[in-house]
């Protein structure tokens, strides 16, 4: 049965679409004589599989280098049915970054079907602007310092139930069911429970699906991505109604979670600045952009502390300064946060080793140059982060894991778009700072409470599509005695 539905989506996922390129082909405009040099593989399929055989692998930095040594820093290639142009480097990041008005945001179509037609990454012009703003009110510095007890809260309540008392733990999955906790808290207002812990298994499930074949069949990630997206999409506007309703009887306010700050918004008649399904499309997209991006940043810091003895003894001191200034068990504060500057360069460092996204898409919106190739219009734009990250020439000793790189916040000498794991330009991350919080938060309680060891010699990662440690991390933990207290916290 399994293999029969197999054999079928193999047929719908290559050989539909064969058929649909043999016809549709007489019709495609004849290409500009300059295109970028590079193969574009097999029709519709073309280095999609090869792509996602590498990330698996964790030779995708590899599989792209290969085709930079082989065709330059821009090439074409075709993924998920649609022709692109790779682009690598300061210089490329930068044009894809800053040419928001010939290269949209434009997901591959089975990403709108999974997170909705009205999400920040489907829009472009005055609704993208409109979008961005109302995000940007709930994510900005201002509004964060006012949950920074609310995180210490769900940090605390985390260590305690998931650390303290194990001699071991994973810390992979651990981090995602942190980040969730504080991210579904911060957007929905969600407490724990078994209504958390389901969204929970849905988003995961809405995760793999972005990054598979888009063979909508029985047994797919593509289908269970869809109806787990048809299920959250439900749960999430029972929320938004029942909000609204709490801010009508003045029992919720603009600043208790993202959905009633999107409800709040209004524009300049007093009408609703967002329509219900962009509430919730773009809350589905703040938390699939967040969620997993943060764990993977908390996993690996982990998992690189273990190795680094002396940046750890650094980031206790700089923590128990820190907590040295406080009462015990009172909740951290924003200014706080300002006072963890080494960790937050040992974030940096380890995102431009192991940066959660490996890149995005954009797609041409007209045919548009760059380095004297022509980009035609309708291609995909495919950045990637690591090729910049990795570039000796830009980062002395790439391979080097080494915090002092962003003393200043950011690399001391190298060019403009050289980091890049927050994107840049007008649609840098929008969650950058809540990423910072949540990270600066998490370390400040893990390092005073725990030391680790690595369980796992061997020090590899596969991307799927996000990168994940061998085993998911194990760690042995020993307990160094600093309790929670959390009575005390300010949540
Ligand atoms: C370590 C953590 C994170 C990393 C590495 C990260 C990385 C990124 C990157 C690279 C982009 C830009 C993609 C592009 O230009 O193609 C992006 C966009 C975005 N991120 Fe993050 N992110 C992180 C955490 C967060 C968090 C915590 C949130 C929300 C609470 C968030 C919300 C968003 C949103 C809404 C966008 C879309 C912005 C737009 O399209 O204008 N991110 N992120």
């Amino acid at each position: 049965m399994a293999f029969s539905v197999l054999v079928i989506a193999l047929i719908a996922a290559i050989v539909l679409p064969v058929i649909l390129h043999l016809r549709t082909r007489g019709n495609n405009k004849p290409r500009p004589a300059n295109l970028p040099p590079g193969s574009m593989g097999l029709p519709v399929i073309g280095q999609s599989l090869a792509l996602l055989r590498a990330m698996r692998s964790n030779t995708a930095d590899r599989w792209i280098q290969g085709r930079v040594a082989r065709y330059g820093p821009v090439s074409k290639l075709s993924l998920f049915g649609t022709p692109t142009v790779l682009l690598t480097g300061p210089a490329a990041n930068k044009f894809v970054f800053f040419s928001d008005d010939a290269l949209a945001m434009k997901q591959p179509r089975s990403v709108a079907m999974i997170l909705g037609e009205r999400s920040i990454s489907e829009l472009a012009g005055d609704d993208l602007r409109r979008i961005r703003g109302a995000l940007a009110e709930f994510l900005k510095p201002d509004m964060l310092r006012k949950y920074v007890g609310r995180i210490d809260g769900e940090v605390r309540r985390h260590l305690d139930e998931s650390w303290a008392g194990r001699r071991a733990v994973t810390v992979m999955p651990l981090m995602k069911r942190l980040t969730f906790g504080i991210i579904s808290s911060l957007l929905f207002g969600l407490a724990p429970g078994h209504v958390r812990d389901a969204l929970a298994g849905d988003f995961a499930r809405i995760a793999e699906g972005m990054w598979a074949i888009p063979v909508d069949l029985p047994f797919t990630a593509f289908r269970r991505s869809l109806r787990s997206s048809a299920r959250a999409r439900r749960l999430l506007e029972k929320i938004t109604r029942e909000t609204k309703a709490r801010l009508e009887r003045g029992e919720a306010s603009r600043s208790s979670d993202l959905i009633a700050c999107l409800l709040s918004l209004a524009d300049e008649r007093g009408a609703p600045l967002l329509s219900e399904e962009e509430i919730v499309d773009n809350a589905m997209v703040t938390l699939v952009a967040g969620n997993d991006t943060s764990s993977v940043l908390l996993t690996f810091m982990v998992r690189h502390l273990a190795n680094d003895p002396d940046t750890l003894a650094a980031m206790v001191q700089e923590h128990e300064e820190v907590a040295g200034s406080k009462v015990d068990g009172e909740a951290l504060t924003w200014e706080d946060l300002g006072k963890m500057k080494l960790t937050w360069r040992v974030a940096l460092e380890t995102l431009r080793l192991v940066p959660p996204l490996f890149g995005n898409f954009r797609r041409a919106t007209k045919d548009v140059e760059f380095d004297g190739f022509t980009i035609p219009r309708g291609w995909q734009v495919f950045w990637v982060s690591s090729v910049t990250h990795m570039d000796a020439s830009i980062f002395h000793e790439p391979a080097k894991f080494d915090p002092s790189r962003f003393k200043d916040g950011s690399p001391a000498t190298a060019p403009p778009c050289s980091f890049v794991a927050f994107g840049g330009g007008p649609r840098i991350c929008a969650g950058m700072e809540f990423a910072r919080v949540e990270t600066l938060v998490t370390m400040h309680y893990l390092v005073r409470r725990f030391r680790w060891k690595l369980c796992c010699k061997e020090n590899t990662f596969v991307r799927d599509p996000m990168p994940s440690p061998l085993h998911g991390l194990p760690i042995e933990l020993e307990h160094i005695g600093v309790a929670s207290s959390l009575g005390k916290s300010a949540c």
